[in-house]
């Protein structure tokens, strides 16, 4: 566990491994989150944890040690509905990041237009009672039918309460982006109850993508076979469907931090052609976040 004097948790490691395999040119990593630095961007006072400063400086420098070109920057619960550290970010990277915002459903048009403006690209809806106090659906629903053009939602989901959401997730009227993909049991194999009642979900539509992410959360430890045997057919199955993030400072997982060299070599065993990889890492990041560099 890695905590100051402050009681700030680090849930990353200072010594990831450079990784084996090399991220094709134009890589993006399409989910990841940055903290702070808190004397210029102070958490909410509903966070759920706090967490020590992992701001942008750090967050492209493993960008770069890591092989990619781009990140996209999800708006953390530790920051609530303040978005301006993950636009600092964005401001930062010289247009390479964009983001996804979390806001109070009420926001008005002029405030989703300066989201906008400043590289965002959707919102976050996060159902995880651990990380925040609500989640209504009926005002979530409310604000996707008013996002600027182009904006799609980010959807955080355990596989428990897949059901329960479907009616919520049938209504969404713009393309929705499962995190870790609903976080199925992946011990359950490729035919699970959870993987099943996952591909039902993306069968419903054609506009649902999933984050291939996070081995770490959902296996037990390293080398995470089970979630490679797992994720892998959902990859080859919706190739155009998939993206892929490290979830860089790891939220929360200070107690099993993961090695982000080790992350990055899950790729290929899920994505084990170069097309598959273009798909995941290139082609579908771009057409959500840089649609203007979509052909
Ligand atoms: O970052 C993730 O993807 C997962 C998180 C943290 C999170 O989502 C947040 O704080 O907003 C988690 O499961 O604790």
């Amino acid at each position: 566990m890695s905590t100051d004097a402050q009681g700030r948790m680090r849930s990353w490691t200072l010594e990831p491994s450079t990784p084996t395999f090399h991220p094709p040119p134009g890589a993006v990593d399409a989910h990841c989150h940055v903290f702070g630095p808190a004397d210029r961007f102070p958490f909410s006072a509903k966070a759920k944890y706090i967490p020590q400063d992992a701001g942008p400086d750090a967050l492209f420098a493993l960008r770069d040690r890591l092989g990619f070109s781009r990140n996209v920057v999800v708006q953390a619960s530790c920051h609530g509905t303040d978005n301006a550290a993950t636009l600092n970010a964005i401001a930062a990277s010289g247009g390479m990041a964009r983001g996804v915002a979390v806001v109070d459903p009420a926001i008005s048009e002029r405030e989703l237009q300066a989201l906008h403006d400043g590289g965002i690209r959707g919102v976050r809806f996060n159902f995880l009672k651990r990380l925040v106090d609500d989640a209504p659906k009926d005002r979530f629903l409310d604000l996707a039918g008013r996002l600027p053009g182009g904006w799609h939602v980010v959807v955080y989901f355990e596989a428990d309460i897949l059901e329960e959401l479907r009616p919520f997730l049938d209504a969404l009227p713009v393309p929705i982006v499962v995190d870790h993909m609903g976080r199925p049991d992946v011990t359950q194999g490729p035919d699970g109850t959870d993987i099943r009642a996952f591909r039902a979900l993306l069968d419903s539509r054609g506009d649902i993508h999933f984050k291939a992410s996070c081995p770490d959360r959902l296996s037990e430890a390293p080398p995470w076979d089970d979630f490679a045997r797992a994720v892998r057919p959902l990859v080859e199955t919706y190739p155009d469907r998939c993206l892929w993030g490290t979830d860089w400072p790891h939220p929360n997982m200070e107690s099993r931090i993961p090695d982000d060299g080790a992350l990055v070599d899950m790729i290929p065993r899920i994505a084990p052609t170069a097309e598959l990889r273009r798909k995941l890492l290139i082609d579908n990041p771009l057409r959500l976040y840089w649609s203007e560099e979509w052909p």
